[in-house]
């Protein structure tokens, strides 16, 4: 079990004072860190370890438990019986406890109410479906440090706002690439505002109430603004242009038909993908991580490896849904079988390969950080990064109103 390796989030000022901002690129991840920390004197680094040592087993051992993560709800139930789904044969993955059930019920509650009145996000006839995406059980299980049911619902919002984002203008609910990038960037907008003559700022303003896609971010980004510092709120615009920019790439390859090399593929995944979502984790935790140890070219890689396995997991776990939808949704899984000729099986099960290196290299890197590192916020955002890796999947995995696996075992 790795979960003792980690130390719990010390409280109170940081022992080493906050760096200046790098000013150069680092030749190498411990030399930039040490820089920003000017040398990792004072605690030792022994203890940091975020990954399973050498020898221990490769069967998938709990990475959080009440004595791992910080603050934990008054009503934690470590007993509460296991969600169900089946997990992906030979998948990489950390069980999590079950989330909390009061916190659970009051994210959702509160969450319906927030995307069915206060924003209209969808029509009635699609509560079923809002239902079924189970978002209070997947912020739970993601943020497990979260201080309230209101710091739940700053990243319940988001998620909210950012699928309603990929099924109205991507897919599902009437998407198309056809003027994709059009649409995506006005509701950008909604998130890294307009600035502009007053002749034109009316029209503008108007247009942020004129679909759901466009009041969900407007909605959302404003409750997180409320919570975030401003390097914070920037981070988030930073990564949902990288979002927006992959749903492009995305949307182009269907229009035309093609079918990416496989590291095409992995590139566009590498943006549309998860990352806003682990990423606010400190905004979540009612922390900040600063903005030059987020911009750390080491954080950076942590960040995109912890993203990148999270979406293949995805890829993994929608497959048949996948398959199901009209026309080719590409997935892994596909890619792998079109451009490396394998049967459809043996793409799946290389993408779970894939998924298992992209794990095992986050959690070496994020290990490496910690170790040199040793700045409570960075401690405290690992953690965090790495239990809402381990959320993401245990959502995939028991959402079994979404997703089934295929029959290939
Ligand atoms: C929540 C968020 C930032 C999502 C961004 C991109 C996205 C929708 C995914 C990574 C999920 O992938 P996909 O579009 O394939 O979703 P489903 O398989 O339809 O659940
Ligand atoms: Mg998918």
């Amino acid at each position: 079990m790795r979960a003792p390796d980690i130390p719990p989030p010390r409280t109170g000022p940081p022992t080493a004072a906050f760096p200046a901002p790098a000013t150069s690129s680092t030749s190498s991840t411990n030399s930039g860190v040490e820089r920003i920390l000017r040398g990792p004197s004072g605690l030792g680094t022994a203890a940091l370890h975020l990954v399973r040592n050498e020898n221990q087993p490769t069967s998938p051992a709990p990475r959080t438990s009440p004595d791992d993560l910080p603050e934990l709800p008054e009503s934690w139930d470590p007993s509460a019986a296991p969600a169900e789904g089946t997990p992906v044969p030979g998948l990489y993955y950390h069980p999590v406890p079950e989330p909390d059930p009061a916190r659970v019920e009051e994210v959702g509650r509160r969450i319906k109410a927030w995307a069915l009145d206060e924003v209209d996000l969808y029509p009635e006839d699609l509560e079923d479906q809002f239902d079924g995406f189970s978002v209070g059980r997947y912020m739970v299980a993601c943020h497990p440090d979260a201080p309230t049911v209101e710091h739940l619902m700053i990243a319940t919002r988001l998620m909210v706002a950012e699928n309603a984002v990929d099924d109205y203008y991507c897919e599902d609910l009437g998407g198309s690439p056809i003027g994709l990038g059009e649409r995506l960037l006005l509701a950008h907008t909604a998130l890294d505002p307009l600035y502009t003559t007053s002749e034109y700022v009316p029209p503008w303003t108007r247009s942020l109430e004129s679909d759901a896609p466009r009041r969900g971010y407007r909605s959302a980004m404003e409750y997180f603004v409320r919570a975030a510092s401003p390097s914070q709120a920037d981070r988030l615009r930073h990564n949902m242009a990288r979002l927006h920019m992959g749903y492009l790439a995305e949307g182009a390859w269907a229009q035309e038909g093609v079918v990416p090399e496989v590291w095409e593929y992995l590139a566009m995944r590498q943006f549309n993908n998860f990352r806003p979502c682990p990423t606010i984790t400190d905004t979540v935790g009612g922390y900040e991580l600063p903005s030059e140890l987020h911009a750390l070219p080491a954080m950076q890689r942590v960040i995109a490896l912890a993203g990148n396995a999270s979406t293949i997991v995805n890829d993994l776990y929608s497959y048949t849904k996948e398959l199901a939808s009209p026309g080719l949704h590409l997935n892994l899984p596909v890619v792998i079988a079109e451009r490396e000729g394998m049967s459809v099986r043996e793409a799946y099960l290389k993408a779970i390969e894939v998924h298992n290196e992209l794990m095992r290299d986050f959690e070496a890197e994020a290990a490496a950080l910690a170790a040199v590192c040793p700045v409570p916020s960075v401690q405290r955002f690992l953690r965090g990064v790495a239990a809402w890796v381990d959320g993401n999947h245990y959502w995939h995995r028991t959402n079994t109103y979404r997703y089934s696996l295929p029959d290939f075992w």
